[in-house]
């Protein structure tokens, strides 16, 4: 007997991400090999040209899974009935633009989604966003949204979570499927902290293994922090295809489980765990079982990562206060 078909929404559809993503949703990486989806997208008007080849592309695949394709440039209707949202669609920063002018603009944007998806999504929904700036963009979406439990609002920060695994990996030469714990804390930006303190490789304590402070801080942290931008400056746009898979690594974790003995890195709403104020949206080291994720506790916080942590849960609340000086929360 074949299972009602999950509605997934993803905004920003005709994107690069988009490009990336919607095929792999279709053919069953984001929920799983027996749910079959309804693929719900969401464009500005002048791009819902490109958004219905990307529909058309999709049909030429025949997936079995995919069990309709709708496509509209009101949140209402692309929200409606959502159990899984993808907020990827996203103003970007251009020339002359300030933080601020960026914010707003985000809020323009996340502001009525945040609304669509109280009004119109279902129950369960779960909502990832990706759009940049993510975790203040998942803050705007979750304050228009209070019938919606605010821990169903999440923000990405799995790409620099599998960012920091690869590097870890080169490192130690340990392979990935052999590392385990790791950590990215605070706000996908330049000042995330990416943090290996509890990770393990190998079945040994990463740090330990590598015992190299100088390329933790030199090395290690920057590289990972700053990625996007080394990627921008490589191949001339941002990431898409390992922001996309990230995107998949979240929902399907959020939705299929860790595994025993390991975690992940969600940026969720905080519940003062480790000092970090109540409601920021800040990446977290995260369990998930039963479709819910628990923010793993008691780990015990260094000299080290302290200040780390500290600085882009700052820079998190720096830009709380912006959007709610500008009305959007
Ligand atoms: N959290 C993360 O780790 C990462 C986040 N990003 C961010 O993801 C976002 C998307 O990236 P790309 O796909 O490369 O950008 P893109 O510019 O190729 O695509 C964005 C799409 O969003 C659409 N869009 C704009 N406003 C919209 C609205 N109100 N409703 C629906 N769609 C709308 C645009 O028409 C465009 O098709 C950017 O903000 C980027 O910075 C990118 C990589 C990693
Ligand atoms: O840096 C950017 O603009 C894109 C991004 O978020 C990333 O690749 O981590």
């Amino acid at each position: 007997m074949p299972r009602t078909p999950v509605n997934v929404t993803v905004t920003g559809a005709a994107g690069q991400i988009g490009y990336a993503l919607l095929f792999r949703i279709a053919s069953g990486h984001l929920l799983g090999p027996d749910t079959p989806v309804r693929l719900r997208l969401l464009e500005i008007t002048p791009a819902l040209g490109a958004a219905e080849g990307t529909a058309m592309e999709l049909d030429d695949c025949a997936f079995p899974l995919l069990a309709g394709i709708d496509i509209s440039d009101s949140p209402d209707v692309a929200f409606d009935g959502a159990n899984v949202a993808l907020l990827v669609g996203a103003r970007p920063r251009t020339k002359g633009m300030e933080r601020g002018d960026l914010l707003e603009a985000n809020g323009g944007i996340f502001k009525p989604q945040g609304k669509a998806i109280n009004d119109h999504a279902a129950d369960d929904v779960k909502v990832l966003v990706v759009g940049n700036p993510a975790n203040t963009n998942a803050l705007i979406a979750r304050s228009a949204a209070p019938d919606v439990p605010a821990e169903r609002f999440t923000a990405m920060t799995r790409l620099d979570h599998n960012r920091a695994l690869s590097q870890l990996s080169k490192k130690t030469g340990v392979p990935v499927a052999e590392i385990r714990r790791l950590t990215i804390w605070g706000n996908h930006s330049a000042t995330q902290y990416p943090d290996i303190f509890h990770a393990e490789v190998a079945g040994k304590n990463a740090a330990e293994a590598v015992a190299d402070e100088t390329w933790l801080a030199e090395d290690f942290i920057p590289t990972v922090a700053k990625r996007g931008a080394a990627i921008i400056e490589a191949r001339g746009a941002s990431s898409a295809a390992s922001a996309a898979n990230a995107a998949i690594d979240h929902v399907h974790t959020w939705v299929n489980g860790t595994p025993e003995g390991d975690w992940t890195s969600m940026a969720v709403p905080s519940d003062g765990s480790y000092g970090v104020p109540e409601g920021l949206i800040s990446s977290f080291p995260v369990t998930t079982a039963g479709g819910e994720y628990r923010i793993v506790q008691d780990l015990a916080v260094n000299a080290f990562s302290r200040p780390r942590i500290d600085a882009s849960v700052a820079e998190l609340a720096d830009e709380r206060e912006a959007v709610r000086a500008l009305g959007l929360i």
